[in-house]
């Protein structure tokens, strides 16, 4: 993504004197992101909630950031061009990274299609605190749900984009989602 702000080299980090430890005493939980992948209408945001009115039952602070709701603010400036989901997911990685340091259960509910955005994410946490899940429901299932009309738009060439081109691919996941998805 370009910009015409020039980046400062002058930035610093700062400590601050209550740290992960601290919170994740207060808070007795440990830190981390469960990052669920899957195709629209795989059923992501459904187990995000789930999951995260279970772990509030039992105690623990969660937080769902979910792909739609972030596509409202943080994100709304980013369309479904490759570029752009993988900034997208770009910037989830930070913000849930940021979360998981506060010592919340981060859930992250997102298509996350291209594996190389993903392991990024996975990067930037400590080991075992990034739990990839993915919901691998197939096409037709998820073209049956269609709870959003999505795949009866991309049928009738109305998602905009040029599809990705390749015979093994399905044509609607190519405009879902651009790449052969996932694991
Ligand atoms: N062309 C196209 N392709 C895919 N998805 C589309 C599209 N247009 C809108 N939407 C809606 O945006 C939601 C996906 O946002 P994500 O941020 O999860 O996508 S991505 O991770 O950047 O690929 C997605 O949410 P889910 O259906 O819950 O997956 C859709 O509601
Ligand atoms: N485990 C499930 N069994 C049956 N239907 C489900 C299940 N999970 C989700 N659904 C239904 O599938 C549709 C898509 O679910 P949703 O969570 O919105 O998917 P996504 O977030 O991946 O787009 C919804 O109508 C939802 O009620």
């Amino acid at each position: 993504m370009s910009s015409t702000v020039p980046k400062s080299s002058n930035i610093f980090w700062h400590d601050c004197p209550v740290g992960k430890t601290d919170r994740q005493k207060l808070l007795k939980q440990k830190g981390c992101v469960v990052w669920i992948t899957g195709l629209s209408g795989s059923g992501k945001s459904t187990l995000a909630c789930t999951l995260g009115r279970e772990l509030h039952t039992r105690g623990k602070l969660a937080y769902v950031l979910d792909g739609d709701n972030l596509r409202h603010g943080l994100n709304k400036d980013l369309g479904f061009a490759a570029e752009d989901r993988a900034e997208n997911i770009r910037r989830v990685g930070e913000v849930a990274k940021l979360f998981a340091d506060a010592g919340l259960l981060c859930i992250a509910s997102f298509i996350s299609p291209y594996r190389r955005d993903r392991e990024s994410c996975r990067a930037l946490l400590s080991d075992g605190s990034f739990i990839e899940v993915f919901l691998n429901m197939s096409l037709e299932l998820c073209e049956a749900r269609d709870p959003k009309g999505l795949y009866k738009l991309a049928r009738a060439g109305k998602i905009k984009g040029k599809p990705y081109l390749s015979r093994k691919i399905p044509y609607l996941i190519m405009f879902l989602v651009r790449e052969l998805p996932f694991p």
